[in-house]
């Protein structure tokens, strides 16, 4: 057996000690810093209004917080469409095509007045949790990559593979200054990554019926979208002698239909099986017995849910409805929005059709407003390096986490980063309980203070883990 000297022994556990309490006080700074972040209401109200005062004093923030980053001689820093950060660490063998990691600045709106157990750009903590908009989309990845660069830098360390952060700061309006202008950027200078991650997916616990423990969705493709304009005018009138129908009533109608007749379940045709194959083996009986029937699992599973149908199919959502002006006036004039999530298995123009057809109704004028295909998948086999970092580094921080790939239900920066990469996955390692679905661009947003530090630690240990040339072991 070998024998050290006791010397030897107590010398490594002091550098052991002084790893831990560096660690501790590096995680212990990482959660004042996302309480501050967080604490900056850098919202997007809407597509032609944010809080440039709350940007500018974010970009103060971060210059202040991350002074390793912003003084390294390594690290290139570049504000694009004003107030959106493009960090560029090139490595040191260039030959390695580089990755990119990006997370978004900009917040939605949120009124205390909605029910917050704490107010919405206080980052206070309760039992645990920092309470905050922004809190798991997007302030936990902005902090969490700056953090764990940071930290990189102070221990000396230098890639060997390049790699590009990008900090979008109107994300919440589809990035046309911020990620738009990157792509832009990077294309002009030939970038072409091997891959990027975005937000996205995230570890989902006891969320879908009869799955044993947790999984790590990691988003190869994300839906795409329809935002359609729906308005009916009729004659005003006295509204002591009213129509049979009011232009209020046909638009109701309308939009019930459009309700009650959801898009097709299209469980099966898109990469949501691979979600599930990839997670067969951790349902109990009898859900793996109903799984040899997928299309039954989807309908008895996963329709129930706002999330989990989500992943079934094209969504339909009325979220604005206008019409009137005073109660004894029929209204000449009713109009609504309605935006559909688009299923990977279909196309923008074949889900226009389905809505005309729905409706149905001449009266109904049906205006095209906005819209893109679902995203292309991105590859997830065995050979991906992307993929099997992403997925090697959940392991290492999460052992106990099974990881699949899914579709992302919402949208998000990478969708302008297709010319620039094939492989485009978005994840970030947030917790997600039953009950979480409520709390994005909700109410309630929140991130437990150890789920913080796992993200940190994700990001930390992704950059070491994206560093190696392949992929380890024989590659058929
Ligand atoms: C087995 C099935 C489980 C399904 C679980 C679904 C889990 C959903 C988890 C997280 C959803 C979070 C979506 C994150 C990305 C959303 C980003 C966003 O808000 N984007 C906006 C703005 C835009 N860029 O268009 C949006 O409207 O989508
Ligand atoms: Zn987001
Ligand atoms: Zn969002």
């Amino acid at each position: 057996m070998l024998r050290y000297p006791g010397w030897l022994l107590g010398y490594l556990w002091w550098l052991l000690k002084g790893c831990y309490a560096v660690a501790r006080v590096f995680l212990v700074d990482a959660r004042v810093l996302l309480g501050v972040a967080v604490k900056i209401p850098t919202v997007s109200f809407s597509a032609s209004e944010q809080n440039t005062t709350a940007l500018k004093e974010f970009d103060q923030l971060l210059r202040r917080v991350f002074p390793k980053i912003f003084s390294s001689s390594l690290v290139q820093h570049e504000m694009v469409g004003n107030y959106s950060h493009l960090l560029t660490v090139p490595g040191s063998e260039p030959d390695l095509e580089p990755y990119m990691l990006l997370a978004h600045i900009d917040v939605v709106p949120a009124d205390e007045a909605d029910g917050w157990d704490a107010p919405p750009f206080s980052a206070q903590e309760l039992n645990g949790f920092i309470y905050g908009r922004g809190t798991i989309d997007n302030k936990q990845s902005v902090m969490g990559i700056l953090q764990a660069l940071e930290y990189l830098l102070e221990q000396g360390y230098t890639p060997r593979r390049s790699f590009y952060i990008g900090l979008g700061h109107d994300e919440e309006i589809s990035g046309p200054q911020g990620a738009v202008n990157i792509v832009k950027l990077l294309k002009s200078r030939g970038v072409k990554l091997l891959y990027v991650l975005d937000e996205g997916l995230t570890i989902m616990d006891g969320v879908v019926d009869g799955l044993i423990g947790p999984g790590a969705l990691i988003g190869v493709s994300e839906k795409g979208q329809a935002t359609v304009k729906l308005s009916v005018s009729t004659p005003p009138g006295h509204s002591s002698m009213p129509p049979r129908e009011s232009s209020i009533g046909i638009l109701a109608s309308a939009v019930t239909r459009l309700e009650k007749n959801r898009m097709p379940n299209l469980f099966g045709h898109g990469p949501e099986r691979a979600t599930f194959e990839h997670l067969a083996h951790k349902f109990g009986w009898p859900y793996r017995m109903v799984m040899s029937n997928l299309w039954l699992f989807s309908s008895l599973v996963l329709e129930g849910q706002p999330d989990t149908n989500a992943f079934v199919r094209t969504t339909t959502a009325v979220t604005m409805f206008n019409s009137g002006v005073k109660i004894n006036v029929m209204p000449a004039y009713a109009e609504a929005f309605v935006n559909f999530r688009i299923h990977s298995s279909q196309t923008l123009q074949e889900v226009l059709k389905l809505i005309k057809s729905t409706i149905s109704d001449e009266r109904v004028k049906v205006e095209f407003v906005s819209g893109f295909d679902p995203l292309p998948i991105s590859s997830y086999d065995e050979d991906t390096f992307g993929y099997q970092i992403i997925k090697k580094t959940v392991h290492d921080i999460f052992p106990e986490v099974t990881v699949s790939p899914g579709i992302c239900v919402g949208n998000t920066d990478s969708r302008h980063y297709t010319e620039l990469s094939p492989d485009i996955y978005r994840f970030a390692p947030s917790w997600y309980k039953p009950g979480d679905s409520a709390r994005f661009h909700g109410v309630n947003e929140r991130i437990s203070i150890q789920n913080y530090e796992e993200i940190v630690l994700f990001y930390f240990q992704l950059m070491q883990n994206s560093d190696i040339r392949n992929l380890p072991g024989p590659r058929t």
